[in-house]
């Protein structure tokens, strides 16, 4: 079991490659079980193509021989009856003996060499049992032989033959007969048999390599399924990983990792994809750094130095953002403050204690205003809130609160000072310009008012 999952989680060539070893071992198990199986079918039709069936026809011209050997002395018997010349009888008898035991030797030679050459397999006793009736046989027609010689020769010598001596020639040749037929049966039914059998093993050939191409074709199929199956995964999720990436780059989203996580596998894809996610691990770092980088260059670039308020950076831009607020009938407003007679705190106090001033000026402020309230330093001693969602009565409110609170300042370390403070609503006609002459006016006025109030325009 841990070996499979050991496999599982090996190279993809490794894997490729013990698969097709197994499937190509399978095939050479199948060819070579084929070629087993070929030659001994082979061996066995030769066996019948070159002993079972020219026996069966050596045979078959034995009995032919017998049977005309047997009309031949019956021809004879009728002849002598006749006095008629037996000459070419003789001549005929003395053919068809030559041609028997012509086929008789070759018989013998066949199942014998047969036996000798290892082509007879099947049924050795069998042949060797024929061999002996073909032999026993032989023996047989050899005595006849003699016997119908004794024929011809007592009939060149004009004696006649006892009724008794045609009788037992008879007689034999009828046994010959009935041996012939019996070798004849004997040798048809070891072909018949043979030639079953071989087509038996040609069946169970045709079977067991049609199952072994069968399991062949199967394992091919699932090797090749098991192949394309891995590679659509492993593609899959390199193909959602670099889809992530591309997001990211595209949207400069921050990467979750999470939804792509390291794979377990040893494979070569497998490790393309932890590549995949160690790069993504590290751009989304270098681009949460970068991030991070803009927004504290974002900050420098829009933060007044000293006291931590806006600069002038953005202020054109929120004033146009605030009159589209306007545009829509939503209240917005402008408070405009400057510090008393700055100048003569610098020069009684010093440039620090004025820098001091306005820090803490700052800071007093945000305590004191919304967080969505932007406090922009404009230049010098000159601030602005920008206050959304309050009309000019509200906003008036506003500045007078912080006018009393500055006022009220009581430190050790700062001189006492005042703040002049002008107010404005914006309208849905202005622009930049005109809420901030406006408004400058409104201050222009407490200034002139004798500072340390709250104007309006
Ligand atoms: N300490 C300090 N002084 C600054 C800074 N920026 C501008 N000042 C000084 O602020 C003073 C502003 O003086 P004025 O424009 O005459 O205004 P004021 O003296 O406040 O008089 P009113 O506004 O009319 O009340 C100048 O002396 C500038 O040098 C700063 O960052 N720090």
């Amino acid at each position: 079991m841990r070996l499979s999952f050991q496999w599982l989680s090996e190279s993809l060539t490794r894997k490729i490659g013990s698969l097709s070893t197994i499937l190509l071992s399978f095939i050479l198990v199948v060819i070579v079980y084929s070629i087993i199986k070929l030659l001994a079918i082979n061996k066995e039709m030769r066996e019948v193509a070159e002993i079972d069936i020219p026996l069966t026809e050596v045979i078959a011209e034995i009995e032919i021989l017998q049977l005309q050997q047997h009309l031949l002395i019956r021809q004879l018997h009728i002849k002598l009856d006749k006095s008629a010349s037996f000459e070419p009888l003789q001549k005929e008898f003395i053919r068809l003996n030559t041609a028997l035991n012509e086929q008789l030797a070759s018989a013998s030679t066949i199942i014998k060499e047969g036996i000798a050459q290892t082509l007879i397999t099947s049924k050795v006793a069998e042949h060797q049992q024929a061999l002996s009736e073909i032999q026993v046989y032989k023996n047989a027609h050899d005595k006849f032989q003699d016997k119908v010689e004794h024929v011809f020769s007592s009939v060149a010598k004009s004696i006649d033959l006892r009724d008794e001596y045609w009788m037992d020639l008879e007689k034999h040749n009828a046994a010959l007969d009935t041996q012939t037929i019996t070798l004849l049966k004997r040798v048809e039914s070891l072909t018949e048999e043979i030639a079953k059998n071989t087509e038996k093993h040609e069946r169970e050939f045709l079977f067991v390599n049609a199952a072994l191409g069968l399991s062949a074709l199967f394992i091919g199929v699932h090797i090749t399924a098991y192949i394309i199956h891995s590679f659509r995964q492993r593609m899959g999720h390199i193909h959602g990983q670099i889809e992530t990436l591309q997001r990211s780059i595209v949207n400069q989203s921050p990467i979750d990792t999470t939804e792509t996580p390291l794979s377990t596998s040893n494979d070569e894809l497998s490790e393309l994809a932890n590549d995949i996610h160690q790069l993504m691990q590290k751009y989304d770092e270098q681009r949460s750094n970068r991030y991070e980088f803009e927004n504290q260059l974002i900050k420098l670039a829009t933060t007044d130095k000293l006291t931590g308020a806006f600069n002038r950076h953005n202020w054109e831009d929120a004033l146009v953002q605030e009159i589209e607020h306007a545009k829509q009938d939503l209240p917005v407003s402008l408070i405009l403050f400057d510090v008393d007679h700055f100048k003569k705190i610098n020069d009684t106090h010093g440039h620090d204690v004025g820098d001091k001033v306005l820090k803490y000026l700052t800071f007093l402020i945000q305590q004191n205003i919304r967080k969505t309230d932007p406090l922009f330093r404009l230049g010098g001693e000159e601030f602005a809130i920008l206050v959304r969602d309050l009309d000019l009565n509200q906003a008036k409110q506003v500045a007078e609160k912080l006018r009393r609170l500055i006022e009220k300042i009581d430190s050790q370390t700062l001189p006492s000072f005042t703040v002049s403070f002008g107010v404005s609503q914006f309208i849905q006609e202005d622009t930049p310009d005109s809420i901030f002459k406006r408004v400058d006016r409104a201050l222009y006025s407490s200034k002139t008012q004798g500072r340390n109030q709250v104007s309006s325009a």
